[in-house]
Parts: structure tokens; sequence; C-alpha cells
């Protein structure tokens, strides 16, 4: 099975280390949660796996090909898609313009739209007129439509309440299930854990609970509690 693998991943701001010694394994197919307190470095994690910025020890690789030394644009040609924090969407323009970015054609574009049948109705909508939860829609399809082998979401969920944040989760879902593997960073840890088929928790810059079935650590509050303040 094709696999993302970090290996010892370091990354450093400014005076010193954010995130270190990181090991993951992110499989086609499946969710991994990464969960933990504000400020644990999970936001600059992603960003060194996209190459937004460099990470400065550790390894990285596809199905045992490091992509370390490779810029952004080339990791994102190898299959890394990133939705960074943030409503990432061109307010002008329109849903299907917003999602043709990527999808290029019309035949790519109706493929995508069959996974995303509330914005099938707003597809001519300037994008600015859709609601949070819509807008983040059109965020995911765009990324889907760039037909990515490994998934980076960043706290999809800032801004919006819980209940509209949930109808995106089965999209989410049938995204990983179309085989591509999504690292989901998410501040609604249960939602997450709920959808993840692995989870690990980082806190204060390092792992507090390493990479393993999401259900044993939605099912163990404790642990859960005890891994956001450091393990
Ligand atoms: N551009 C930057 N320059 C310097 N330090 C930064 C920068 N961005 C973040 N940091 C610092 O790096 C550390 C990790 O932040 P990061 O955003 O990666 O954590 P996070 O777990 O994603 O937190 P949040 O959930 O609040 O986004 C924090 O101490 C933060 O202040």
């Amino acid at each position: 099975m094709s696999a993302l693998h970090l290996s010892g991943v370091t990354v450093s701001r400014g005076a010193g280390p954010v995130i270190s010694g990181v090991d993951l394994e992110l499989r086609a197919g499946e969710i991994l949660a990464l969960v933990g307190p504000n400020g644990a470095g999970k936001t600059s994690l992603l960003e060194a796996v996209s190459g937004v910025i460099e990470h400065s020890a550790g390894e990285l690789s596809i199905d045992g090909e490091s992509f370390a030394k490779r810029s952004r644009v080339q990791r994102s040609r190898a299959g890394i898609a990133h939705i960074e924090q943030g409503r990432a969407i061109f307010p002008s323009l329109t849903v299907r313009e917003n999602i043709m970015l990527t999808a290029k054609t019309e035949a790519a574009l109706q493929e995508v739209l069959a996974s995303f049948p509330e914005l099938e109705k707003r597809i001519d909508a300037p994008s600015v007129l859709l609601s949070g939860g819509e807008q983040q829609m059109v965020v995911l399809a765009r990324a889907f439509a760039s037909k990515p082998r490994f998934l980076l979401i960043d706290e999809m969920s800032l801004g919006l309440a819980p209940v509209v944040f949930m109808r995106l989760l089965p999209i989410i879902q049938q995204i990983a299930t179309s085989g591509v593997g999504v690292l989901l960073v998410e501040q609604f840890t249960h939602l997450a854990l709920g959808i993840a088929d692995e989870a690990m928790v980082v806190a204060s810059g390092h792992v507090s609970h390493p990479q393993g079935a999401a259900q044993a650590l939605s099912a163990d509050p404790d642990r859960l509690k005890r891994a956001y303040l450091g393990g």
C-alpha cells in the first residue's frame, strides 16, 4: 500500500525547534488525525511536509523515495495537496471557477461534483455568497479535483460551528475512501477521532501519544487528556 512516511522530523522557526522527532505513516485510503493543543506545532509540521517551510532534521518519503529536498511545486506534482488554515477560496470567482482552477476540464469538474451534491446547486454562484461551511466544501472540492495522493487538512473547522463542520466529515471520509491518505489536523478532537482510522497527539513540540488506532484513543479520555498535557 502506498504511504507517506516521516521519520524523526524536526521543524524549526526563528529561535529553535517548534516540533521535534516526529514519526508517522500516512497510508493511502486512511485518515490519520493529528491533534493537540494550540501552539503544539501541528501547522508547522504540515507546512514542512508540503514544502511551505523547510524541515530542519529527519526524513520525508513516499513509498521509500525521499522528497526532503523537493520544492513545494515538486511535492504538489508528486501528489501532496495542502489545505492551509483559513478559507482559501477566491471570493469573487464562482464555485465553478474556483474548482476549475484544479479540475481544468468539464468532465473532471463533473466527476468531482458527484461527491459534492450541495455545491452542484450553487455552481454558478459567486463564492462570496456561500456560507462558511459551503465555502469549505469548495476548498475541499478544489483540493480533490487536483487528484492528490495525500491531502493535508489544517483546521478546516476554524470559525465554523461543530454542526456545520459535521457536514464536511462525510466528504472527507469519501475522499479517503477514494484512495487518498488524509492527514487531518483538527481542533474538534472528538469529531476528528470519530472519522479517523489512526490518531496521534502532539503537545509542546513533541509527540505525546504515538500513532495508533483512533478508536483506542477516543475510548480512553484520561489517556487523551494526559497526552494533551504533554504525555
Ligand atoms: N511564522 C512563524 N514564525 C515564528 N514562530 C512561529 C510562526 N508560526 C508559528 N510559530 C510558533 O511555532 C509554534 C508552533 O505553532 P504552530 O502554529 O505550528 O502550532 P499549532 O499546533 O498548529 O497551533 P494552532 O492550533 O494554534 O495553529 C508556536 O510557538 C508558534 O508561536
